[in-house]
């Protein structure tokens, strides 16, 4: 709570109002009962009366219709400042919420692509959704309770003590067992709401990844068996609910028995004291009332201890995705555009988290402007190069350089601003066709839009359709086959005129002929921009102005198709094999 006071500085004086006004409601809500006293402290003493000495009136009558005037002016402060009161806070809870989930969203999306894979997708929505709506939830609810709650004990505290401290100190003996209690239960409370938020985050990190991979638990007839294990995490969830609830639960009961301790003494010692003419009527009256309105609200503490343990453990998630470092941090070197598309591996060793390396003593030079490929077994360590140039991954050792600079040292812009990327599974966003094409140059021109298409060899399946561009493909495109899906995300690519184009089995699932389509046109393009392709179809690179052959992460040869096959090594083997020149 303390770190979200220090990181939100531009919602303290929001906050400040909003407990301005809360207090002036409390106070405005305390009113009404001591103008009952009052009251009776009138009907009781006629001229004598508290009011009647107050404002100078003798008649009862009189009095009352003062005590009403006010008691209407108090109760409109009182609805004034209660609607106002909630408005702040709300919009403070909402603001709030806003804030921290953009500025976590934006975070989670500047953490490194490892960070990504290696964690639960789901895991990750539950803090960007639950997460935030929990402390949403503690904003709105649970904080101004809480002040209720200790603004009531200070106000009904301050007329206890005016009126007698003997009484006070009887009415006001829960208090210590109430505050102590509640200690005993957050401390308690605090573990069982982490593990609820955990079993969650689990729970909706099996639900999404069960949702990506439907089409596999159906092919392989897993329903019941996902069943069973969704109902796992989701026992998990309810059984660390139950377990905080019988906890949080068995707070009331504790809570009022305090109470009742409390207000028989202020009935019974108050009445005997009144009896014996040590305490006027009309203020015992106010005591009683008091008694009550000052006691019943604590049975709710239990249920703000619930929402502040349910929103601590919430907001201690979302700082932590917050605080979460990003390990390939932009740099700050801006590239001269058009950039020449010069790129250059040097000594580079590399390899995921604490895994072994899967690329060893890498050096590559593509010269601007070329194409060059990067064929070798699966598993050699091709898609790894590509992230390295693409600077998903930084390197363990050695340097990847684009025109010459490090790209540890460049701004995003600089390097991802000039590569058009397709990846070896196509993502499509929910949109239209143009909409995903324009992906990769907002602003683009619809005739921007169709050439691209063209380049790709996607324009004429996109105009034979119904709505043409304007068709409307799923979140994964899923309207859409393999291969178009492959063209759209090479057209979305090349919109973007980039200084080099990584291409990771981008026509993998196209048909031959349309693949020698795609081909001629990136020969186009490519007079412009450098290209590095990954393939198992060596049809597919054989015209590269240069082929590096990767084995389990080394570079084992590279030259043109025509050196390589002369060669006699790997390539070759593996050309001879997809020729159908020998028999493997
Ligand atoms: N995200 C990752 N985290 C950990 N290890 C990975 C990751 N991606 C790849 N690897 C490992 O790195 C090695 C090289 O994988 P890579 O994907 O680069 O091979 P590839 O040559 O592109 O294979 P394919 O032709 O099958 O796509 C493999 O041993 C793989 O297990």
């Amino acid at each position: 709570m303390r770190e979200l006071w220090q990181r939100y500085r531009r919602y303290r004086s929001r906050f400040v109002l909003a407990v301005v006004l809360s207090t002036i409601n409390k106070v405005a809500d305390i009113v009404p009962e001591l103008l009952i006293g009052a009251a009776v402290d009138v009907v009781v003493r006629g001229a004598d009366s508290f009011v009647g000495e107050l404002l100078g009136v003798e008649s009862r009558h009189a009095q009352l219709g003062w005590l009403a005037a006010i008691n209407v002016v108090v109760w409109i402060v009182e609805s004034l400042t209660e609607y106002a009161a909630a408005v702040t806070w709300r919009g403070l809870a909402q603001g709030l919420q806003h804030d921290l989930r953009v500025q976590a969203y934006d975070h989670v999306q500047h953490l490194d692509l490892g960070w990504h894979e290696t964690r639960p997708q789901g895991s990750t929505l539950a803090t960007l959704n639950d997460d935030v709506n929990q402390l949403e939830r503690l904003l709105d609810v649970g904080i101004p309770a809480i002040l209720q709650t200790a603004l009531n004990v200070v106000l009904v505290g301050a007329v206890f003590a005016a009126a007698s401290w003997e009484l006070t100190l009887y009415a006001f003996l829960p208090i210590p067992l109430v505050v102590l209690g509640s200690l005993v239960f957050q401390r308690r409370l605090e573990p069982l709401y982490a593990r609820v938020r955990d079993a969650v985050a689990d729970l909706s990190g099996a639900l999404g990844a069960n949702l990506s991979g439907i089409a596999t638990i159906k092919a392989f007839t897993a329903e019941d068996r996902e069943r069973d294990r969704v109902a796992g995490f989701s026992t998990a969830y309810r059984e660390a609910n139950v377990a905080a609830i019988r906890s949080s639960a068995a707070f009331v009961p504790l809570v009022r028995m305090a109470i009742l301790a409390g207000f028989t003494c202020t009935l019974l010692l108050g009445g005997w004291a009144t009896l014996n003419g040590d305490l006027e009527l009309g203020l015992y009256s106010v005591l009683v009332f008091m008694t009550q309105r000052l006691l019943w609200p604590m049975t709710a503490v239990a249920e703000v201890l619930d929402l502040y343990q349910r929103g601590r453990a919430s907001t201690a998630r979302i700082l932590g995705l917050l605080d979460e470092p990003v390990t390939v941090p932009a740099g700050s070197a801006v590239l001269a555009r058009p950039v020449r598309g010069r790129v250059e591996l040097r000594g580079v060793r590399a390899g995921y988290a604490d895994g072994p390396d899967v690329l060893h003593d890498i050096d590559l030079l593509v010269p601007a402007g070329q194409t060059h490929a990067i064929v070798g077994a699966t598993g050699a360590g091709k898609s790894s190069l590509l992230r390295l140039v693409l600077r998903f991954d930084d390197p363990r050792a050695g340097q990847v350089l684009l025109d010459g600079t490090d790209v540890r040292d460049l701004d995003w812009d600089s390097l991802r601003g000039s590569m058009g990327y397709v990846a070896q599974d196509v993502f499509l966003f929910s949109g239209t066709i143009a909409d995903n094409i324009a992906y990769g140059r907002p602003g683009a021109s619809t005739e921007e839009v169709r050439a691209a298409a063209a380049a790709a060899a996607a324009a004429a399946f996109i105009e034979a359709l119904p709505a043409g561009y304007d068709t409307w493909v799923g979140e994964r495109g899923v309207t859409l086959s393999g291969g178009q899906r492959q063209r759209i995300a090479l057209a979305r690519a090349l919109l973007r005129d980039p200084g080099v184009l990584v291409l990771d089995e981008a026509t993998s699932a196209v048909d031959n002929e349309t693949e020698a389509a795609i081909q001629e046109s990136l020969r186009r393009a490519g007079e412009r921009c450098t290209t590095i392709v990954v393939a198992h179809r060596l049809s597919t690179v054989r015209h590269a102005d240069r082929i590096w052959v990767l084995d389990a992460g080394r570079i084992a040869e590279a030259g043109t198709h025509a050196e390589l096959v002369a060669r006699d090594g790997l390539y070759a083997a593996l050309w001879r094999v997809q020729t159908g020149e020998a028999v493997a």
